[in-house]
């Protein structure tokens, strides 16, 4: 069954709801249950797949969680200790298991099953220990347990959590503790993500926690300040730089630089994959600048997401001694607290009328709707404006000032609708956003699993619904996986699709596909319409020129003469109102 077959089965207009197998938890619980599940979805694997999986399981070939112990020697009673500290081994291993924790690496802590537990064994700065149990969090959350215990001992870590798990107090509490008190000496702890939007979130998680210890945190928001603020005279004022690779970079840039990062003791890069992708507009440059200004050789470098690729990995274990991985649940995996559904539009401008119909039925706010550009992002914007729901659109090209506006109104709740590109696709913590529209499918499976994260999170129940047309079969298995993957049900010849190559999934990645414009309004006939209609014309003449020539059997070709005769009227009406529109226009003008 070719590609173009099984579409013809998606044609039927299928919608394909995962039904979780668990019943969602009422109470939020941030412990991912270790569900039987059926066994992850073993992809076909293609060479390069080979390649890349070898290389996770080199990169993952290391020793496990706790060194066997040595066997005593034979008749040697193991002495008390031994006995021990087999003791808590086996419980480390234990506690692991019952949490999905994975953890790689030599002599690592035990995780700590509570706040207690962390503050009574790591002896805490006391005010971080009040701050801490003032957020009424009932226990740590898995990637906390483990994560938190390695940082304190300030190994370097590499860690991948499912979105929405905590991950984001697992790196601040251990910067905070470490520095303990606000020094003259300049700045000793950087926290980088890709997004001024989710900088400014961590900053704000800092400050809470850093509150009444003296210490004080900084988040660049307009780098014109930056001068003020950081100008050499007064470069001690800050102990913690929470930014985004180009504007700590700028700063180093100027003459003299504005930051002096020599004193960083801890380097954290949270969403670490993406500020590690190499090309242009990406960070890998900016990074690799940062990171030889941070020149303390004894500084702790943290890596933080809920994906990772195998150059990052590699990047790890080529530079960073010593190196902790901890992956809570399955790596590259989709959240399992989110209801996922795939649901077949037709086309284009059945995303609308999809879109519509979710908003008839009664959309639960607040609602995060993707799309894959700022354009289509403004025009998804003008046509649901006088639908009657309080929408709103974010994106670059937006000043930051009207980021800032629409994103508090989100989070307010004035806003119920935010259209948005992959500028929020990851880490912003939105509470309790109930659904996340993919209205335009993912561009990478990496794409999706963060920007269906930005819901169900801190174990709460979520819902995402991804629309896809023909155009989307390309992608369609990789998500199908996905969801599969993360307890969901799709149907089986969906991931019995081909696998698209690495190759062509990374230029699909680079290069969004190219499609219709989201609008109901008559617009003027563009270039791309132009080729479109002729298209669709030569195809019309090409049909009643078979047609014609299978004379023979008139009976049965009548209704498609008329069918095609019919096209051709609708095509030349199209142009005439669209005439009449634009002459009008030029009237109104
Ligand atoms: N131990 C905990 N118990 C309950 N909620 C928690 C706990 N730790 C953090 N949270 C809450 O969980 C939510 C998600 O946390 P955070 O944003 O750090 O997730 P994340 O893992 O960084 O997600 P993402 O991968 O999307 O960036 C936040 O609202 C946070 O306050």
């Amino acid at each position: 069954m070719d590609e173009h077959d099984i579409f013809k089965l998606i044609t039927a207009g299928v919608r394909f709801t995962k039904k979780s197998k668990k019943e969602q938890p009422t109470k939020p619980q941030l412990q991912p249950k270790i569900s039987k599940k059926e066994e992850p979805v073993k992809s076909k694997k293609s060479k390069e797949d080979d390649q890349d999986s070898t290389e996770f399981r080199l990169l993952a070939g290391e020793s496990t969680t706790e060194p066997k112990r040595k066997k005593p020697k034979e008749g040697k009673a193991p002495s008390a200790k031994e006995l021990e500290l087999q003791k808590v081994a086996d419980q480390a291993n234990e506690t692991r298991k019952q949490f999905g924790i994975s953890a790689l690496g030599k002599r690592i802590p035990p995780p700590v099953a509570s706040f207690e537990a962390l503050t009574r064994d790591f002896k805490l700065l006391p005010r971080l220990q009040q701050n801490l149990l003032a957020r009424n969090f009932d226990q740590p959350t898995p990637i906390q347990m483990q994560a938190l215990p390695v940082l304190l001992q300030r190994r370097a870590l590499m860690a991948c959590a499912p979105t929405g798990s905590g991950k984001t107090l697992a790196f601040l509490t251990p910067i905070i503790d470490g520095l303990r008190a606000h020094k003259t000496s300049g700045l000793r702890a950087l926290v980088l993500a890709p997004t001024r939007e989710l900088a400014q979130q961590i900053y704000r998680e800092c400050a809470e926690l850093t509150r009444e210890t003296g210490l004080r945190t900084h988040f660049i928001s307009k780098v014109s300040e930056a001068k003020q603020k950081h100008g050499t005279e007064c470069k001690q004022r800050y102990d913690i730089l929470v930014s985004t690779p180009n504007r700590v970079r700028f700063l180093l840039q100027q003459e003299p630089p504005l930051l002096d990062l020599s004193q960083v003791e801890w380097f954290v890069l949270d969403e670490a994959d993406r500020l590690m992708e190499e090309g242009q507009n990406n960070f890998k440059e900016q990074l690799d600048d940062i990171y030889a200004a941070c020149s303390l050789p004894t500084k702790c470098v943290a890596f933080f997401s809920a994906t990772y690729t195998v150059p990052v990995a590699k990047w790890a274990l080529r530079h960073l001694k010593n190196l902790v991985r901890i992956t809570i649940g399955v790596q590259n995996s989709a959240t399992e607290s989110v209801q996922q559904e795939l649901l077949f539009v037709g086309s284009e401008g059945g995303k609308l009328v999809a879109m519509r119909d979710l908003v008839r039925q009664g959309l639960q706010p607040p609602v995060l709707v993707f799309v894959q550009s700022k354009e289509r992002a403004k025009q998804l914007f003008e046509e649901l404006l006088y639908d009657g729901i309080n929408v709103d659109v974010i994106h670059a090209e937006r000043s930051q000032h009207q980021r800032d506006n629409c994103v508090r109104a989100f989070r307010e709740g004035s806003i119920w609708v935010l259209i948005c590109t992959e500028l929020m696709g990851r880490g912003i913590d939105f509470k309790g956003v109930n659904l996340v529209i993919n209205y335009d499918f993912p561009p990478t499976t990496i794409s999706y699993i963060h920007r269906i994260g930005r819901t169900g999170r801190a174990g709460r129940p979520g819902r995402a619904i991804t629309f896809f047309t023909q155009e989307d079969t390309a992608n369609l298995r990789s998500i199908a996986v996905i969801i599969k993957n993360s307890g969901g049900t799709v149907p089986e010849y969906m991931l019995q699709m081909k696998k698209v190559k690495k190759s062509e999934a990374k230029i699909r990645a680079k290069k969004p596909l190219d499609r219709e414009d989201i609008s109901t309004k008559i617009r003027p006939e563009t270039k791309s319409d132009e080729i479109h209609k002729s298209a669709k014309l030569k195809k019309v003449e090409k049909t009643e020129k078979i047609i014609k020539k299978r004379q023979g059997k008139e009976k049965d070709l009548k209704p498609k003469q008329k069918k095609l005769g019919k096209i051709k009227v609708d095509l030349k009406a199209v142009d005439k109102r669209k005439g009449k529109a634009s002459k009008t226009r030029k009237e109104k003008v």
